[in-house]
């Protein structure tokens, strides 16, 4: 997917200019749980931006104070350069969905979209055209007249989208709104997502904890865990750079080799021993799709696997107990002690289910 059309670099992509949101030493307890703890944020005009961290790690909350339906204890937030800290939800100019989309089950498709435009008592005509507009960009024109009993999950919550639009927010906040949805349904909406922001640049701050989604759809990425933020980068940044060994586990496979943390996709296999390698025997060798999945045994006892394509496998002759020797192929920025015990490999994605994982 091409991302030099970001928004992000077309600033002047609405009109005014998109808004940002900052959010600056924003505190939140709840009795004596630090949900928050002192976030400093800046979302970027006109982006697509993923809250991604782990159950329970602060996300919603953020995204409730940003919105308005939950207030800091101290800090503040800033929508397009106003202080929004102490107005009320429908005074900050912003959309929200939901995983799980509350529509009028009694109004159909278009009814439920006009709702925001109706009760603002915008003229009839206005209505009808913004309507077709957005029902149009949300592929549901076909489906005006249904109710929302008569659509599909996936359709629901591209109405839903519409409905959030329908009243041009300056930033539209979306809490896991696939997260119902079946995996399939996900990936076709994830590109959906990113194809209508290409078209609409309104500032988007959405939640996941699915590291491919994040991966996939945003332009920047929020790692946020524990209450507090791991870093902010870009999908690229953060997978080739991340800050600490929570990040780079959490965005991507990772495994120890010598002591260190490695993505087991940069693990060079020697067939005989060279400086800086360390010495396994193959144990098991699993084919996922187009990969390979070498699990190993090094002297140590410690069980690094490395993820090959198949004619690499052919290419070197491994076979299960062969001996082989391991070398990082990119310097090693974490030691594998760093790695916090309930991160061992990625929570999420295409590597969920690496060999690390999958219980002795
Ligand atoms: N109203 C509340 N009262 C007490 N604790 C709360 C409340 N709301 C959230 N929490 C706690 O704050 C922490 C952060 O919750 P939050 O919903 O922001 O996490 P999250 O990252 O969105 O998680 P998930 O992905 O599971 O939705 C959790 O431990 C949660 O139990």
């Amino acid at each position: 997917m091409s991302r030099t059309t970001t928004p992000a670099h077309r600033p002047d992509a609405l009109a005014g200019g998109p808004s940002g949101i900052v959010v600056r030493g924003v505190h939140r307890r709840f009795g004596d749980f630090v949900a928050l703890e002192d976030v400093d944020l800046e979302v970027r005009p006109g982006g697509l931006t993923a809250l991604l961290g782990p159950s329970g790690g602060g996300k919603s909350t953020l995204l409730r104070i940003i919105a308005g339906l939950d207030h800091p204890d101290s800090g503040s937030v800033e929508i397009g350069g106003r202080d929004a800290t102490f107005l009320p939800p429908q005074r900050r100019s912003v959309g929200f969905v939901f995983q799980h989309y509350a529509a009028f089950t009694h109004l159909t498709t278009a009814r439920n979209v006009a709702f925001g435009l109706e009760i603002r008592k915008r003229p009839k005509a206005e209505v009808r055209d913004r309507v077709a507009e957005l029902l149009e960009l949300v592929h549901l024109e076909h489906l005006a007249d249904r109710l929302p009993s008569q659509l599909s999950g996936g359709q629901r919550q591209r109405m839903a989208l519409a409905r959030a639009l329908a009243v041009q927010p300056e930033v539209l906040l979306l809490d896991e709104p696939f997260g119902a949805l079946d995996a399939q349904v996900r990936k076709e909406l994830r590109d959906w997502l990113r194809r209508l922001h290409d078209e609409v640049h309104v500032t988007t701050l959405f939640v996941t904890h699915d590291q491919e989604e994040a991966l996939e759809v945003a332009d920047e990425i929020v790692v946020i865990n524990d209450g507090r933020i791991e870093q902010v980068g870009t999908p690229g940044e953060l997978y080739d750079h991340p800050a600490n060994p929570f990040v780079m586990s959490f965005l991507g496979p990772v495994t120890r080799l010598g002591g260190a943390l490695v993505r087991p996709h940069d693990i060079e296999v020697l067939t005989d021993d060279r400086a800086g390698a360390v010495r396994v025997e193959v144990t098991r060798l699993l084919r996922v799709g187009y990969e390979v999945r070498a699990e190993t045994r090094a002297d140590d006892g410690s069980t690094p696997w490395v993820q090959l394509t198949r004619a690499q496998v052919t290419e070197l002759g491994l076979v299960e107990g062969r001996t082989v020797w391991l070398r990082p192929l990119v310097d090693t920025p974490f030691p594998a002690a760093g790695l916090p015990a309930d991160a061992s490999g990625p929570v999420a994605g295409p590597a969920a289910g690496c060999p690390d994982r999958v219980p002795a």
